[in-house]
């Protein structure tokens, strides 16, 4: 098992096969020299037969050059795509841009700012044309097969009975984010909600199957005073947990947090409390009871199964992820219980199972991010692909989620502030106007 996780991590994130190049390639650009290019575009892309990552963009040209020389990159100016991994308050004008300009767009989490911000995106002329370029807002976690079999396990209509609570949780030790980082800073648009806390939310969202439109409670960590002027106050949240409701009355919690400490066991929290810690990253689902069709009872008797289902790791689940079922059984006669018990399974789904529509050439190695290539590439190439995506609706749903959290939390103004600028606004407009 470790000697399969670590050749998973090697081909995965270090050294895959590299793969000869298709003459009708995808040519990427990327926007920032970033940490995250590497594994999630760059690496993936050397083992595609139909990505070249063709020219790297950043505000310095000699850190450009650098960045292209160690990552291997071509320079070439003929592109077709651009990868926008910047911090987020930039994603809205520079995804504009590039659909401006005709590229496809495969834009990091969270796509941008705010609600206003994704609306005025997924939403423009350009953007629902037909033939629009392609835009993707990058949850590369979906892609992944462990993500669809954890799906499919909870909306099996033969056993699953309706979600009646969500849950999902991110945790980064203390201090691995650096002090300088983009996501300390207010006017970057940070903070543990935009960056943990929205996979989390779009986990709960995808959970649910429904919006979780009413914020019950939140709370929340600043940065420590000592980071607090360059984060732009205390305005920034360093973790965030929060709890909400459905329309149908269905609930759901997140905890994100990016520089955990404290909780150790055994001893007193005054302690630990600032030594660093770690929660396991997971995703709950605990369903409703459901009546099934069954051997196990008489014709007078029901049997009813209520699920519960977790998925390990639902983040980089390539390297390793369990998957437990947990399946309450009951029979019951005229209202009275007469037998219960327990079934439960562990799963693991590093590639698509076979005889799956969704079966094609994935390797057990592949990361999310290769997954997420691929079905970008698919979308391109306008091939049916295995049909999971991530749609404009969804993405300015998902916005307006994070906002009605960050409203709750009584950082409103802090919202309303990171509303588009004033020249982002003047490109807006006059795109919309061309393309009208
Ligand atoms: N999908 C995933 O797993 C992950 C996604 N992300 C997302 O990717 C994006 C980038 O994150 P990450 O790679 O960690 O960030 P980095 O700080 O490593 O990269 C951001 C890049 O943006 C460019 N940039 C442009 N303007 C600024 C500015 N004012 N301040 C700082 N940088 C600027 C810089 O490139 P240059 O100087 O070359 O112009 C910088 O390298 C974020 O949106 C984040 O949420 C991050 C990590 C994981
Ligand atoms: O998207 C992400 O995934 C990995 C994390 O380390 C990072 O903070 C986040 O931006």
């Amino acid at each position: 098992m470790v000697f399969a996780a670590l050749y998973r991590i090697y081909a995965g994130f270090i050294n895959p096969p590299q793969a000869r190049k298709e003459d009708d390639a995808i040519r990427f650009g990327l926007l920032g020299a970033s940490n995250i290019a590497p594994p999630a575009l760059i690496t993936p892309a050397r083992s595609h037969r139909e990505v070249i990552i063709a020219a790297v963009a950043a505000r310095d040209r000699s850190r450009a050059e650098a960045y292209a020389k160690k990552h291997d990159l071509l320079n070439d100016p003929s592109i077709d795509a651009v990868y926008i991994a910047l911090p987020n308050s930039l994603h809205f004008e520079w995804a504009l841009r590039a659909i401006k300009a005709r590229k496809h767009v495969l834009l990091e989490k969270p796509s941008c700012s705010n609600g206003e911000e994704a609306r005025a995106l997924f939403n423009h002329p350009l953007v629902k044309a037909p033939n629009a370029p392609v835009l993707l807002e990058a949850f590369h976690y979906r892609f992944h097969p462990a993500w669809q079999t954890f799906m499919s396990l909870i909306h099996d209509d033969a056993v699953a009975g309706p979600v009646k609570h969500a849950h999902a949780q991110q945790y980064l030790f203390k201090g691995v984010i650096p002090f300088d980082d983009i996501r300390w800073r207010y006017d970057l648009a940070g903070g543990a909600m935009m960056d943990f806390g929205t996979y989390t939310v779009n986990c709960l969202r995808q959970i649910l199957r429904e919006e979780p439109s009413q914020v019950i409670e939140v709370h929340w960590r600043g940065v420590p005073s000592s980071q607090s002027d360059q984060a732009g106050g205390q305005q920034i949240d360093q973790a965030m947990t929060a709890t909400y409701k459905t329309e149908s009355g269905a609930t759901g919690s997140i905890i994100a947090d990016l520089a955990a400490s404290g909780g150790w066991p055994l001893l007193p929290s005054s302690w630990t409390k600032n030594i660093p810690s770690i929660g396991w990253p997971k995703c709950e689902a605990e369903l409703g009871e459901k009546e099934v069709e069954s051997p196990k009872s008489a014709d007078d008797e029901k049997h009813f199964v209520k699920r519960k289902v977790t998925l390990w790791n639902h983040l980089a689940p390539s390297v390793y992820h369990r998957i437990d079922v947990e399946d309450t059984h009951t029979i019951h006669r005229d209202g009275t219980l007469l037998k219960t018990w327990k079934e439960s399974q562990n799963l693991k789904s590093y590639s698509w199972p076979s005889g799956d529509k969704q079966a094609y050439a994935g390797e057990d190695w592949w990361s999310t991010y290769h997954c997420q290539l691929h079905e970008f590439v698919n979308k391109i190439k306008g091939r049916e692909g295995s049909g999971v995506w991530v749609d404009g609706d969804d993405s300015i749903k998902q916005m307006e989620a994070i906002d009605r959290t960050y409203e709750k939390a009584g950082m409103k103004t802090i919202r309303a502030k990171r509303g588009i600028s004033e020249s982002t606004y003047d490109l807006y407009s006059s795109s919309v106007n061309a393309a009208n």
